[in-house]
């Protein structure tokens, strides 16, 4: 047939906006600042997006328990180091995956020899620390039997815990625990190259929607072949 499909890129033109969902708590992706902005490689990606669509980005906050129903509910997108989960894909689209990051440990520097496998941090005695609501939650709840799982739901001063002696190692997505390791330098990333599981990084996208996902994917394939997306995440990540 000659009709195109109906998309949300059709409704989100037409408004002017794209409403891009994210949590502001996790640096260097999303991060909500004190006068209400905020800054990151996922804010440079939506700015980028938004410019290509000929739309303005309007960022709307969530936290990672509330991710998917804040997104099905008042976003076209949800960005900012968000993992592509099996969960997730049962009630979204995700775009294709721009990162490949897994996770990994971090702990105080002088606890880095002692917690070198997965066996070694889970014994009787390790206090592990862990955000509620994204993946890295479920990594700890199918990982950790012996070690103690404490929750703790400030992504921002999680790492703040380990540091005072609160807690005593985190298990989150490779790239946090070097920025987090620069940030602070008594903590350690733990084997950083040797990820304990396997996580890529995406946006949820409405399911099923083929002309919005073939814009993003379009978008995206092209920011890496010239170059833009490593000059973003290299202007955060260096
Ligand atoms: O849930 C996800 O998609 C994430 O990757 C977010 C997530 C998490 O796993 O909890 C990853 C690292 C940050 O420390 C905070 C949130």
């Amino acid at each position: 047939g000659t009709e195109a499909l109906a998309s949300r890129l059709d409704q989100l033109i037409q408004s002017g906006n794209l409403r891009v969902c994210m949590t502001g708590d996790y640096r260097p992706f999303t991060f909500y600042k004190t006068d209400q902005s905020f800054e990151g490689i996922d804010v440079d990606l939506a700015r980028s997006l938004a410019k290509t669509i000929g739309v303005q980005a309007l960022f709307v906050k969530t936290s990672w328990p509330t991710l998917t129903n804040d997104f099905l509910e008042k976003c076209d997108i949800a960005m900012g180091g968000v993992s592509v989960t099996f969960d997730r894909l049962k009630k979204v689209s995700f775009s294709t995956s721009h990162m490949v990051d897994g996770k990994s440990a971090i702990a105080r520097c002088a606890d880095v020899a002692k917690f070198q496998s997965l066996a070694a941090i889970d014994v009787p005695g390790t206090r592990a620390i862990v955000n509620p609501g994204g993946t890295n939650e479920r990594f700890a709840k199918a990982h950790f039997k012996q070690a103690q799982l404490i929750a703790y739901p400030d992504n921002v001063t999680i790492f703040d815990q380990i540091i005072k002696g609160k807690a005593d190692i985190m298990v989150t997505d490779g790239s946090e625990t070097l920025w987090q390791s620069k940030l602070h330098p008594e903590l350690c990333p733990i084997n950083p190259g040797k990820p304990l599981q396997f996580a890529e990084k995406a946006f949820m996208l409405p399911r099923g929607d083929v002309p919005f996902k073939e814009f993003v994917d379009t978008w995206m394939h092209q920011l890496k072949a010239t170059g833009e997306y490593d000059q973003i995440v290299d202007h955060w990540l260096k």
